[in-house]
């Protein structure tokens, strides 16, 4: 029997990608030999500096981008290709929303690609819509909502169409602050609720402590590298002002001063 700690595992080893210069054909390195664990149910979170390759190491795992070396299995199985398993969360919900759409339909989209019966539609999107905190909304179109309101619609579509492994590449990181704090306890709520695996793209310490158990450090590219790794068992909900968290943030943060 397999615990859950072995479901919806992410394997990762020596992964590279690499291209080729245009003008020289010299090859370069955007991540190389990466290795990395990424257990089932786990909330790990990659930091790095931008440029460094955390995108491009998450839509490998998304099957969006293949790789040129190495290997990256997803429950034991090597990912060639995007799969029902994995869903993402970009940055910008503005390109993934269709905007002819209402809230409820976008949210209803991916359930209703599957078929599944309308009835069975609304219960799953009332459910992720409340999550969100949008009940009341679901007639608004995008046009209509403001950018937090439209990330809010993002993360429930996705989480409607229940993928094991959730990939979140800085889905905060166009919000105000207030709004960004909101969505990150509701993000840690709903992991906690679900137990999903969730890998976490930021380039923000203190973001990576509020939600990660464990934190990745990416070093600076090119040839980019998993160097270090946090475990961070602060209970949450987190506390910002505890000597705790602000110590893990100062030694993280030595690692970026270097
Ligand atoms: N198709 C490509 N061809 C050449 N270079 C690429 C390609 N895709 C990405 N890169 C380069 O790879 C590096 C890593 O990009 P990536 O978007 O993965 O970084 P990131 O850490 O997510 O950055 P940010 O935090 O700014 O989003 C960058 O220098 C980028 O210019």
């Amino acid at each position: 029997m397999s615990s859950l700690s072995n479901r919806h595992a992410i394997q990762i080893e020596q992964l590279r990608k690499s291209y080729s210069a245009q003008t020289t054909g010299d090859v370069h390195y955007i991540i190389k030999d990466v290795n990395l664990v990424i257990k089932g149910g786990e909330f790990f979170v990659l930091l790095g500096p931008s440029g460094c390759g955390k995108s491009t190491l998450l839509n490998m795992i998304a099957g969006f981008v293949s790789k040129s070396g190495g290997n990256l299995k997803v429950d034991n199985v090597e990912v060639d290709r995007p799969g029902r398993d994995r869903a993402v969360v970009f940055q910008q919900a503005d390109s993934s929303l269709f905007p002819w759409l209402t809230v409820q339909e976008n949210v209803e989209f991916g359930l209703r690609m599957k078929k599944t019966p309308k009835a069975e539609r609304k219960v799953i999107s009332d459910r992720f819509i409340q999550l969100v905190g949008l009940s009341g909304h679901e007639k608004k179109f995008p046009k209509e909502l403001s950018g937090g309101m439209k990330q809010r619609v993002q993360l429930a579509r996705v989480l409607a169409n229940d993928p094991a492994i959730l990939l979140m590449d800085e889905p905060f990181g166009a919000l105000d602050a207030m709004t960004r704090r909101t969505m990150q306890k509701e993000l840690v709520n709903i992991w906690r609720e679900t137990h999903k695996t969730v890998i976490f793209v930021t380039h923000d310490i203190q973001e990576a402590l509020l939600l990660g158990e464990r934190i990745g450090i990416m070093s600076v590219g090119p040839s980019s590298n998993i160097t270090d790794i946090y475990d961070n068992t602060l209970p949450f909900p987190r506390d910002v002002a505890s000597p705790e968290f602000y110590s893990l943030y100062n030694r993280i943060q030595g690692h970026f001063e270097e």
